[in-house]
């Protein structure tokens, strides 16, 4: 039977399956959230960046209501790249807008800073419209900050979003704390098994993120998904959320429309057979559908271009 959840580094259990909250649109991430929670859910991610903390805020507010108790349910958000020299303040916004006193773990959204005193709060530009970025910026610096937070006891763990190898490395060269995840995009046609391989080593929990190929599932329609599907008589989604879990991962899916909310709690094991037709998807040609215009080399095997960042990849 494949597992319900997975213990991290810090003790904490987390949850295999989790809810996505990016890029639900206004109006509807609140009844989202409510409705995902009183499905049986026990893990949300959400971010600052996302600009419906407070909605989302809204939704789990309605579930407490109804009975779900806050400390049954697994909670994580993410400090925004305008934030990354100021994160408890970012800690301290996201608290308030989604109506908590703490998260169970709080992530690194970015590797990257982008200047505090730009033009937008979440997406400062400059004017020639590239992504205003604070190029001498070292996340190794953030990291430390965010180690503080663990002591206050409003981030109950801090964790990074993507990071890859090469970053990690540097950063646990300098770590006081390891990070409890690592939240990479993933899916079979992102296997990311560099990635992956390096955090198992390290006792770093991968979550994967757009395990459906982000917006309109993309990946559902890959054949080799829709012929294991077939074959064992359940949903495409199924196939895709699965493959995670069997690999040791937990895995976040996002829906805002309640049949899909619930059908993505279904979980089913995968042979060494099936994992293995979906190894060869994209084999040669792997697909990133999520990669900002930050102009960096985040150190990502398939995207090795960009600005080299201070602790990022060797110059
Ligand atoms: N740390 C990071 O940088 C990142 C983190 N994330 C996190 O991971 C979560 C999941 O990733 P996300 O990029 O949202 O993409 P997903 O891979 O979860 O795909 C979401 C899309 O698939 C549709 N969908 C969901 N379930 C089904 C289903 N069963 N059948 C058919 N279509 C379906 C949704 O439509 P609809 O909603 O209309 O039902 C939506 O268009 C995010 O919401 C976010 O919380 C994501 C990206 C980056
Ligand atoms: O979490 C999801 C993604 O990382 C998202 O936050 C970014 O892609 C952001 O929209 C950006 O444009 O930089």
């Amino acid at each position: 039977m494949a597992p319900t959840s997975f213990k991290l580094n810090t003790g904490q259990e987390m949850p295999a399956v989790g809810f996505g909250t990016w890029q639900a649109a206004p109006g509807e991430v609140a009844k989202a959230v409510e409705t995902a929670l009183k499905s049986g859910y026990k893990l949300i991610d959400a971010a600052y960046c996302y600009g419906n903390e407070d909605e989302v805020g809204a939704g789990l507010k309605a579930a407490f209501a109804s009975g779900i108790k806050r400390e049954d349910i697994f909670i994580m958000t993410k400090l925004w790249n305008t934030y990354s020299t100021r994160v408890s303040l970012g800690l301290e916004k996201s608290l308030k807008a989604l109506g908590l006193d703490y998260v169970d773990l709080y992530l690194v959204h970015w590797p990257v800073g982008m200047n505090p005193n730009g033009n937008d709060d979440r997406f400062p530009k400059l004017p020639n419209g590239e992504r205003d970025m604070l190029w001498d910026h070292d996340h190794i610096q953030t990291w430390k900050d965010m180690e503080k937070l663990v002591e206050g006891g409003k981030a109950k763990a801090i964790g990074v979003c993507n990071y890859s190898k090469v970053y990690l490395e540097n950063l646990l060269k300098q770590a006081k704390i390891v990070p409890a995840i690592n939240q990479i995009e993933n899916h079979p046609a992102l296997p990311q098994d560099e990635i992956v391989g390096y955090c198992k080593e390290k006792g770093i929990h991968v979550v994967a993120y757009s395990p459906l190929g982000s917006t309109g599932g993309p990946v559902m329609k890959a054949e080799p998904v829709v012929k294991i599907a077939e074959k064992k008589g359940v949903n495409t989604g199924t196939v895709l959320l699965s493959y995670h879990v069997a690999r040791g991962s937990t895995v976040l899916a996002k829906s805002v429309t309640e049949s899909r909310i619930v059908e993505n709690l279904k979980i089913v094991d995968l042979d060494d057979k099936e994992m293995k037709a979906l190894a060869e998807l994209n084999k040669d040609n792997v697909t990133r559908y999520v990669y900002p215009p930050f102009g960096i080399n985040f150190g990502f095997p398939d995207k090795a271009s960009g600005k080299v960042m201070p602790n990022g990849v060797p110059a």
